[in-house]
């Protein structure tokens, strides 16, 4: 997508023309994080890195949005700095498709403050966006555990919010997607079955099916459902299969996308089987999400396939990620956000978080943020509640915000949608069963170093009135 440096909000502009005519060489450092898991979960996903890294890396104003920009009353001196506007800052970030966890920093930009606010609206519109449905994902994954899963959202996504859903969607555990623009961009398998429309363009259901089976004898998948699934759509795809069969191909599968999905899967399977077609693999659909697919799995359905469209890209039931990006230094000095709510109040400085990895490789369950001057950390301190605190000697350290981009330049080597999901998968592996529940599930603990904790409060105290 061609995003230029206009994708921003116009306040990010207007301070930087403040901050061009008194303190052009500012240095900030800013932080992103969210202060809640979405969906009530107990962990989320980070996603939109490597789209962040590269659009920052070629990212400027065009010669429409300077026309526009003019009108708009900027200073000519300011308007020249924005016509050779380029992110010159620096980057520090979680591997993307991370499991992170709220109120610690998962990114870190550290520029020019003119670059760095400029930057803050796309930063956040794709990593919130992102990582939600990452997390999303990596929830219908946990429920169908190794059932395959079908992305087939785009329709119902918030318009080209559907591109970048594919590419969260893959790296949250989608094996394919429906999406072809995103499949072709970014590398992502795509596969699909067949519409109702295709059914009813003819007279006879079992001459659709014929058709399309000659015609795309690899892969084929016929959709059952359109007059009668088990009377109609399911014994023409049985003789339909036979035919195939007689030509040497192979039936891949059957589609049902209504009704009760875990009656219907049982009694589909038991006729395929019956038929000898046990290869023949079962595709649901209709408005599937983890619960559904929890349930239809306690049920015993015999499902192999999982197609997931609206749930999965729209981030059902929320809307957004809470994600925010605060100062927390400027010009070498720490800067705090006071709020009345002390959970909401933000954190001074550089930082680097460590997380605790235990004897048996697993996370222990805690994340410790430290002042990055200070290299290390042996006490994790509660931020909030003076009486507690985890002692760390005994965990393995293991620093998660790496330097990604130097100078404006990204200097880790890009990976794949696919390297980021099999990372993801894998740490999710590392992250015990108890945070992964829907319901209640265990809370992952913040901590801060003891010189974090004291420097804060020393802001908090100075900065009070
Ligand atoms: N056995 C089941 N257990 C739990 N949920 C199911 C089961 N079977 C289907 N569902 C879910 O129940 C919902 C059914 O929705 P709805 O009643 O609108 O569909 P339908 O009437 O079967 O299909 P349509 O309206 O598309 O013809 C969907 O979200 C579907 O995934
Ligand atoms: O239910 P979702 O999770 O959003 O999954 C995508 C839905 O989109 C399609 O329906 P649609 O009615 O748009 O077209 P169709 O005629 O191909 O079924 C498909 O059949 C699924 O039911
Ligand atoms: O391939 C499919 O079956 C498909 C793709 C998009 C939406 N609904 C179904």
């Amino acid at each position: 997508m061609n995003i230029t440096a206009a994708y921003t909000d116009l306040y990010q502009i207007t301070m930087a023309q403040v901050y061009f005519g008194t303190k052009p060489n500012g240095r900030a450092v800013f932080d992103y994080y969210f202060r809640h898991n979405p969906y009530k979960g107990g962990y989320s996903i980070f996603a939109g890195l490597e789209d962040v890294l590269n659009i920052l890396e070629t990212l400027e104003f065009s010669s429409s949005d300077m026309n526009y920009l003019k009108q708009k009353g900027f200073e000519n001196d300011f308007l020249n700095y924005l016509k050779n506007f380029s992110f010159k800052g620096n980057i520090y970030a979680s591997n993307e498709g991370d499991v992170v966890f709220p109120n610690r920093p998962i990114l870190q930009v550290e520029a020019n403050i003119i670059e760095a606010q400029i930057i803050e609206t796309l930063l956040l519109n794709i990593l919130n966006f992102q990582t939600l449905i990452a997390t999303k994902a990596s929830r219908i994954k946990y429920s169908a555990k190794n059932g395959i899963l079908l992305d087939m959202g785009l329709r119902r996504a918030h318009a080209t919010g559907g591109y970048y859903a594919s590419r969260a969607a893959a790296i949250g555990g989608f094996d394919s997607t429906s999406n072809v623009k995103a499949a072709e961009d970014y590398d992502i398998p795509s596969t699909g079955t067949m519409a109702h429309s295709f059914i009813q363009s003819y007279e006879e259901e079992i001459q659709a099916f014929r058709d399309f089976a000659k015609m795309r004898p690899k892969n084929c998948v016929l959709l059952i459902d359109t007059y009668n699934t088990l009377k109609s759509g399911l014994p023409n795809a049985i003789k339909v299969a036979k035919e195939m069969e007689e030509r040497g191909d192979k039936l891949l599968g059957v589609r049902l996308d209504s009704g009760d999905l875990a009656y219907l899967s049982k009694k589909t399977r038991a006729l395929l089987d019956e038929a000898d077609l046990s290869y023949v693999k079962i595709v649901v659909s209709n408005q599937l999400d983890e619960y559904v697919i929890k349930s239809l799995k306690e049920q015993g359905a015999y499902i192999d396939i999982y197609g997931v469209g609206t749930n999965l890209v729209t981030g059902k039931p929320d809307a957004s990620i809470d994600g925010v990006y605060k100062l927390s230094e400027f010009n070498n000095t720490p800067r705090i956000k006071l709020s009345e709510n002390i959970i909401k109040t933000s954190l001074p400085f550089k930082k680097q978080v460590y997380r605790m990895i235990d004897e048996n490789n697993m996370f222990y369950g805690a994340d410790a943020v430290t002042i990055y001057s200070e290299e290390s950390v042996s006490l994790m301190e509660h931020p909030f509640d003076n009486t507690k605190s985890l002692d760390l000697n005994r965990f393995k350290h293991e620093p998660l915000l790496q330097q990604v981009m130097k100078d404006g330049k990204r200097i880790i080597a890009s990976r794949t949608v696919t390297e980021i999901k099999e990372y993801s998968l894998s740490r999710l592996q590392q992250l015990p069963d108890e945070y992964k529940r829907f319901q209640n599930p265990h809370i992952y603990k913040i901590g801060l170093s003891t010189k974090l904790k004291n420097e804060r409060d020393l802001l908090i105290k100075k900065n009070k009135f």
